[in-house]
């Protein structure tokens, strides 16, 4: 008999960290099942490191996210960690954090089981970070690369760094994506590895020739030493070099992948089906033939970008950075607004109540563009409210704006026309905040006059573990 092949997947979010148990079913028509899964908020935005980053600065703790971590696979059930034959791992693409060698975590035996606690390490500047105005972004070298680089990526960040701080970078000497440290630390990997999907979120990375533009790159001083070995997407990066949550030591991990790209591998079933996925950010995304090479000159107007999926083929992207985070601005804002009157409310009851009160108000003259951080290709259109009329403000209206706004705004990026032509027949939605909005999912099938299905909410978890559940099941049959 065969034998089990359960896999863990791990997806390190804006939002929050997922973690999912998945098991092949040869009789299950999608061929695999969730076990079990978990979702924790990891709460890890914090103050930037560097002042110089203003307002702007988008950092997050990794102390937090390390935590909500642990916490997800301290809710996972015991007897099945223990089957687990490999680890797939996927997160916030574009980020970059940094730690010493040797010093990134220390194991320490968190009760019952070891976990690590990191050490040495920085912050993570995240995708949704601002610190690189569009005058600093032009006067960055040309990438050779068919993806132009935009605040928020890796290389941009560096080279800020090392323009308004160059001794914050000298106490460190690797660098990764918050995900590529995960990997890193449970194998004990004196370097990290990146696969080609995150090492594209950073520019200056040449996906044709699959390396960093290190000549432009060194030839500005960018401290090139710091980007990470890159490595196949699907590939194992290294064995865990501790037990870990019963997980016994010496299982396989994968190369961390894009979040994007894990998401899409959990639901996109046939090549002609589109993705839609809202989590904090937001992105429609298609498949494009295999042997679709990219233009290589990149272009920042572009709306649609082509990111690397697996075996060299390319997804077409429209990513907005207004998702699910535009959602929690308001909620955020009703908060405190009412926390400034005296009043406490749980963030969780807001979202019932605004989600109940625009699934009642089917419609609203309200216009709300929503990109209160503008967008890659338009950095400097931010938000706005028009058509307010005295009849429209109630919580239903804005809310079913707002809602509308997310959808149209990525509609505007990539039109229903482009999919059509690529021959896209369905679209499958898929992350927590599509969900568990109703009045998301009555825009997304408003918007797109095309069949709409959705996926589990807890997706890029369940992706990063197939990816590694297919490497197990063909290392079985070879
Ligand atoms: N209680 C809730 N009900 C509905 N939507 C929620 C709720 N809490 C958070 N959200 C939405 O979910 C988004 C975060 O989704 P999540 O999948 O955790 O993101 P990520 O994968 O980026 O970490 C938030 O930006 C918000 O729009
Ligand atoms: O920005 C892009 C691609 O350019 C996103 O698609 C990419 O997946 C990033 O990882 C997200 O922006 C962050 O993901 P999430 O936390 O919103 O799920």
């Amino acid at each position: 008999m065969a034998a089990r092949s359960v896999t863990l997947g791990i997806d390190l979010g804006t939002t929050s960290v997922k973690a999912a148990l998945v098991e092949a079913a040869p009789g299950d028509p999608s061929g695999f099942v969730v076990l079990a899964s978990c979702a924790r908020a990891a709460r890890a935005e914090t103050a930037a490191q560097n002042a110089a980053a203003g307002p702007q600065g988008q950092e997050q703790d990794v102390r937090r996210i390390i935590q909500a971590l642990h916490e997800c696979l301290a809710a996972l059930p015991r007897e099945q960690l223990r089957k687990v034959c490999g680890i797939g791992v996927s997160g916030q693409m574009h980020g970059v954090m940094f730690w010493k060698t040797g010093q990134g975590c220390a194991w320490t035996e968190g009760g019952a089981t070891p976990v690590f606690e990191p050490g040495a390490v920085s912050h993570l500047v995240t995708w949704q970070d601002g610190r690189c105005s569009s005058e600093f972004l032009a006067s960055l070298p040309q990438p050779e690369s068919h993806l132009s680089v935009a605040t928020g990526f890796g290389c941009a960040t560096i080279f800020w760094l090392l323009k308004n701080s160059p001794d914050f970078l000298k106490s460190y000497d690797t660098a990764g994506t918050i995900h590529d440290y995960v990997v890193a630390m449970l194998c004990g990997l004196a370097r990290p590895l990146m696969s080609d999907q995150n090492a594209a979120s950073w520019g200056y990375f040449n996906t044709r020739s699959q390396s960093w533009n290190l000549e432009i790159l060194g030839a500005a001083g960018f401290p090139v030493q710091l980007l990470p070995d890159v490595a196949e997407p699907g590939s194992v990066a290294g064995r865990t070099s501790q037990a870990w949550f019963e997980i016994p030591r010496g299982t396989q991990v994968g190369v961390a992948l894009g979040d994007l790209q894990a998401s899409v591998y959990s639901c996109m079933a046939q090549k002609t089906d589109a993705v839609l996925n809202i989590s904090t950010s937001v992105q429609l995304v298609a498949s494009m033939p295999s042997g679709f090479q990219p233009v290589q000159t990149p272009d920042p107007a572009a709306p649609v970008a082509y990111f690397p999926y697996f075996d060299r083929t390319y997804l077409a992207v429209a990513a907005s950075l207004n998702g699910g985070n535009v959602l929690a601005t308001f909620v955020h804002m009703l908060v405190q607004w009412m926390a400034d009157l005296g009043l406490e409310v749980e963030e969780s009851m807001v979202y019932s109540g605004m989600i109940q009160a625009a699934a009642q108000q089917r419609d609203t003259c309200l216009t709300i563009t929503p990109t209160v951080l503008g967008e890659r290709h338009l950095p400097d259109q931010l938000a706005s409210v028009t058509g307010i009329s005295s009849s429209d403000l109630s919580l239903g209206h804005v809310t079913r704006a707002l809602c509308r706004g997310i959808i149209q705004n990525l509609y505007s990026m990539l039109p229903f026309q482009q999919l059509r032509e690529w021959g896209v027949e369905r679209v499958i939605g898929s992350g927590s905040a599509l969900s568990r909005n109703e009045v998301l999912k009555q825009e997304v099938q408003r918007a797109f006059p095309l069949p709409v299905s959705y996926g589990q909410d807890v997706d890029a978890a369940v992706g990063a573990a197939l990816v590694m559940l297919q490497r197990s099941l063909s290392q079985q049959k070879s």
